[in-house]
C-alpha cells in the first residue's frame, strides 16, 4: 500500500479525480524535497546559518551582550529592492556588529486581518494570479541570496505546510500575533531547530504567548506532511529557544517600562525566563512607521538603566518611508503592506543605538 502511494508522481496526482467540492479546486505544487533539490543550500552556507542561529541564541540567553536587531521590510515584494536593502544592511552590519546583531526580515507570508495580498510566496506577480509554485521558488531564491550576503534571515512562519520549503535558510522566525494561540503553530515550532519569537496577541494578551512557549518547549506528535508531500505523523523534540515579542495591542503599546515589568511578571508566573524582544512597529508605534526610532530609544534607555532582559528589537524598514497601495504603478523601495521606516532614518537610528551602547 505504502509502495503504491509513494510511487505516485506529481503527474499521476493531477490525473486522480479527487471529486473536489464545488468551492475548492486544487493544483499540485512541487514538494519541499524537490524545491530544496532545485535550489540547494550548500554546505558552507548551511554552516554559516548554523553559526548565526547559535549567535542569536547567545544574545537571547544573555551570554553575548549585543542587541539583536531584526530589521527589514514588512513584506518582500520586489526582489531587486529586497536585495538592495540586503546590500545596505550588510554594509551597515560591518560598522555596528560589535554592538548589534543584525538580522534581515525576509517576510514572504502576510497574515491579514481580513483579506489582502498575502505575500510573495502566495502571489509573486502581485496580480492575484497566485502563482504559488513560482512564489515558493522566488522566496527560496531570495532567502538564499540574502544569506549569501552574510546576513541571518528572519521570517514569519504563517502556513505550517510552507515551513518545510524554507526553514533550512532561517536563523530566526516569528509566530505572529494572530497565530501565537494556535496549537498547530506551537507544534510546528516544537520541531524547529532555530530560535523562534512568539508575539503577544493583537488584543495585547501576554498569556497566549507564554502558553505558546511552554507548549513549543514540549515534544509533540502531530499530523503533518513530510518533505515528499505525503501525510505523516510528525514527532517533535521540543524547542528550548523561544521568547516573547512585545508588539503592543488594541489597548496601546507595551514597550514602556511598566508594560515590560508586566510582561516579566507574566513570564515569571509560568516559570519562563524573560528574554524580551520589542517590536518597535505595529501597535507599539500606533502603525506610524516614523515613530519607531522613538520606541527604539525608549528600549535602549531601559537597557542602559539596567534592564538586561531586553535582548532585542524589531523594526519594519524599507528603502523609503511609508507604504503604498498595491496597484499597477508601484514606487520603487516602498512597502505595499505596513508602513516602513526608510533606509536613511533606519541607518541613522541603528548607528545611534550602536554608539550609545558602545559608550555605555
Ligand atoms: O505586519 C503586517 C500587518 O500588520 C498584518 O499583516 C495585518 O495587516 P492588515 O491588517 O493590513 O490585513
Ligand atoms: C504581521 C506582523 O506582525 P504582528 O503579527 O505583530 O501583527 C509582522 O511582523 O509582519
Amino acid at each position: 500500500m505504502t509502495a503504491t502511494v509513494t510511487a505516485l508522481s506529481a503527474r499521476d496526482l493531477t490525473l486522480i479525480d479527487t471529486s473536489s467540492p464545488a468551492r475548492r479546486r486544487s493544483q499540485p505544487l512541487p514538494t519541499p524535497a524537490i524545491l530544496r533539490q532545485r535550489l540547494p543550500l550548500k554546505a558552507a552556507l548551511a554552516e554559516q546559518i548554523e553559526q548565526q542561529r547559535n549567535s542569536i541564541r547567545a544574545v537571547l540567553d544573555g551570554a553575548d551582550r549585543r542587541l539583536l536587531v531584526i530589521v527589514g521590510p514588512c513584506s518582500l515584494h520586489d526582489p531587486v529592492a529586497a536585495l538592495e536593502y540586503a546590500d545596505r544592511l550588510a554594509e551597515l552590519n560591518a560598522q555596528v556588529d560589535d554592538q548589534l546583531l543584525l538580522v534581515m526580515r525576509a517576510y514572504v507570508e502576510k497574515p491579514r486581518t481580513t483579506v489582502g495580498w498575502k505575500g510573495l510566496l502566495y502571489d509573486p506577480h502581485l496580480d492575484g494570479s497566485s502563482d504559488m509554485a513560482e512564489g515558493l521558488a522566488l522566496s527560496r531564491r531570495l532567502m538564499l541570496a540574502i544569506a549569501e550576503r552574510g546576513l541571518p534571515v528572519a521570517t514569519e512562519l504563517l502556513q505550517p505546510l510552507a515551513a518545510g520549503y524554507l526553514d533550512d535558510l532561517l536563523s530566526w522566525a516569528a509566530i505572529g500575533a494572530r497565530t501565537s494561540e494556535s496549537q498547530i503553530h506551537r507544534e510546528m515550532v516544537s520541531g524547529l531547530d532555530l530560535p523562534v519569537g512568539f508575539k503577544n496577541g493583537t488584543d495585547g494578551s501576554l498569556a497566549i504567548a507564554c502558553d505558546a512557549m511552554r507548549s513549543a518547549a514540549h515534544p509533540h506528535q502531530h499530523f503533518g506532511v513530510d518533505d515528499h508531500g505525503l501525510p505523516a505523523l510528525i514527532q517533535t523534540q521540543g524547542n528550548p529557544d523561544t521568547h516573547l515579542v512585545l508588539r503592543g495591542g488594541h489597548a496601546g503599546p507595551n514597550f514602556h517600562s511598566a508594560a515590560v515589568a508586566e510582561a516579566k511578571a507574566a513570564l515569571d508566573k509560568q516559570s519562563i525566563e524573560a528574554k524580551l524582544i520589542v517590536d518597535c512597529s505595529h501597535a507599539n508605534s500606533g502603525k506610524d512607521p516614523l515613530k519607531q526610532p522613538a520606541v527604539l530609544d525608549s528600549v535602549i534607555d531601559q537597557r542602559l538603566a539596567g534592564d538586561n532582559t531586553l535582548r532585542g528589537v524589531m523594526l519594519e524598514g524599507h528603502l523609503f518611508d511609508g507604504c503604498q497601495p498595491l496597484k499597477a504603478e508601484l514606487r520603487y523601495g516602498v512597502s505595499i503592506t505596513d508602513g516602513c521606516l526608510g533606509w536613511s532614518a533606519t541607518e541613522q537610528a541603528l548607528s545611534k543605538v550602536a554608539a550609545r551602547l558602545r559608550s555605555a
